[in-house]
C-alpha cells in the first residue's frame, strides 16, 4: 500500500481522546471526595474561603486524587479485564499505553503537589501526596489481593480529602479535622462492602478476597452494622467537643438514623437465610454516599452560622 493510499475504516487504530484520559481519572468517585476537601473548608474558614483558594484546592484536589484513579488503573489493568464493570477501561483495552497513563498520572501528581504548596500551604501538599500513596500504594498494591482488611485499612486513602481542605485554609489540622478523617474512615467499608455483596462473584473469579467473597454475606452484613455504629457514633461526638452545635447534631441524627435503619434492614434479611438482593442492598450503598455528602453539608453550615463555643 502506498502512503497515497487511505487505510481501511476497520484498520485505522483507534486513538484516545481527552475523555479516556478523563475516565482514568474516575470522575465520578472523585466527585464525592473533592465534596468532602470543599466543605472542609467552609468548615474551617467558618465563613466562604478566599475564592482563589477555593478554585486552586479544587482542582489540584481533582487532580491529585484523579492521579491515584490513574496508578489504580495502571497496577490493576490485569484484574479489571476480567471484571464486567471494569473491562471498558482505557489501560485494559490498551487504548491507553501504561507508559502514556503513567506520563498522564505523574504529570498530574507534580502539578497538583506544586499548585497547593505555592497557593495552598506545604501541609495541604503533604496530606495530598499521603492520600495518593495510600490509595496507590497501601490500597492498591499491598492490601487489595492480599487480605479482606484491605478496605479498612486501605480505606484511609479517602480519608485524606478533607484534611487537605483544612489544611490549605489553616496551615494546621485541629481536632475537628481528624473527626472528619475518622467518620470517613468508618463509613468506606459500610458504602464499599454493601455494594461488594452485590459484586461478590465478580472478585471471585478474579482472586480478590474482599469480605463477601472470604468469609461470605452473613459476616459482612454484621460488619456492615458494626461499621455503621461505629460512623453514628464518631459522627456525633464534634459536638461533646464543641465542634459543632445544635444544626449538625439534628442532621447527624437523622442522617445517622437512616443509615443505621438500611443496615439493620440488610442484616435482617441476611440473617433470615435470603440471598442478597439489589433491593435491600443497593438502597444503602446509595444513601451511604447522599449521608457522607449531606453530613459535610450540616458540618459547614452549623460552623459557618452559629457562633463558635
Ligand atoms: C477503599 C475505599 C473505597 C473503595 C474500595 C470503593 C469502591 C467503590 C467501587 C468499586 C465503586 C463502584 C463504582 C465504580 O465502578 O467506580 C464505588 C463507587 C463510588 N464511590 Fe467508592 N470506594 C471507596 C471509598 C470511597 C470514598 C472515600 C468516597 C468518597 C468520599 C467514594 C465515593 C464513591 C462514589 C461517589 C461512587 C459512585 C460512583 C458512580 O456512581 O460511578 N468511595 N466505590
Ligand atoms: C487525597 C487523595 C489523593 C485521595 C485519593 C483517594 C482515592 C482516589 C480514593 C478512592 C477510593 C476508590 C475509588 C477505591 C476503589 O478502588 P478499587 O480498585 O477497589 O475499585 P475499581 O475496581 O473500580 O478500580
Amino acid at each position: 500500500m502506498t502512503t497515497s493510499e487511505p487505510i481501511p475504516a476497520d484498520r485505522v487504530p483507534a486513538r484516545a481522546t481527552w475523555r479516556d484520559y478523563l475516565s482514568l481519572t474516575k470522575p465520578k468517585v472523585i466527585s464525592l471526595l473533592l465534596w468532602t476537601t470543599v466543605t472542609a473548608m467552609f468548615m474551617a474558614e467558618r465563613g466562604v474561603p478566599d475564592l482563589w483558594l477555593l478554585v486552586v484546592v479544587s482542582l489540584a484536589g481533582y487532580m491529585s486524587a484523579g492521579s491515584a484513579g490513574v496508578f489504580n488503573m495502571i497496577i490493576d489493568r490485569d484484574i479489571d479485564l476480567k471484571m464486567a464493570r471494569t473491562a471498558q477501561r482505557p489501560t485494559t483495552s490498551g487504548l491507553i499505553g501504561t507508559r502514556d497513563a503513567a506520563a498522564f498520572g505523574g504529570a498530574l501528581q507534580i502539578l497538583s503537589f506544586a499548585m497547593l504548596w505555592v497557593w495552598g500551604t506545604p501541609l495541604a501538599a503533604w496530606m495530598s501526596l499521603a492520600g495518593f500513596l495510600t490509595y496507590v500504594v497501601v490500597y492498591t498494591q499491598l492490601l487489595k489481593r492480599n487480605t479482606w482488611h484491605n478496605i479498612v485499612l486501605g480505606g484511609a486513602a479517602g480519608c485524606f480529602p478533607p484534611l487537605v481542605g483544612w489544611a490549605a485554609v489553616t496551615g494546621d489540622l485541629n481536632l475537628f479535622a481528624w473527626f472528619l478523617f475518622a467518620i470517613i474512615f468508618f463509613w468506606t467499608p459500610v458504602h464499599f462492602w454493601a455494594l461488594a455483596l452485590m459484586i461478590k462473584e465478580e472478585y471471585r473469579e478474579v482472586g480478590i478476597p474482599m469480605l463477601p467473597v472470604v468469609h461470605g454475606d452473613r459476616l459482612t452484613v454484621a460488619q456492615i452494622g458494626l461499621y455503621a455504629i461505629y460512623t453514628v457514633v464518631l459522627s456525633v461526638m464534634p459536638v461533646f467537643f464543641r465542634e459543632v452545635g445544635a444544626i449538625y447534631f439534628v442532621a447527624a441524627a437523622g442522617l445517622g438514623g437512616w443509615l443505621l435503619v438500611l443496615s439493620w434492614r440488610l442484616y435482617r434479611h441476611v440473617m433470615a437465610g435470603q440471598a442478597v438482593e439489589r433491593k435491600v442492598a443497593v438502597p444503602l450503598y446509595l444513601y451511604s454516599m447522599l449521608y457522607l455528602a449531606l453530613l459535610f453539608v450540616a458540618a459547614a453550615a452549623d460552623r459557618m452560622l452559629l457562633p463558635a463555643a
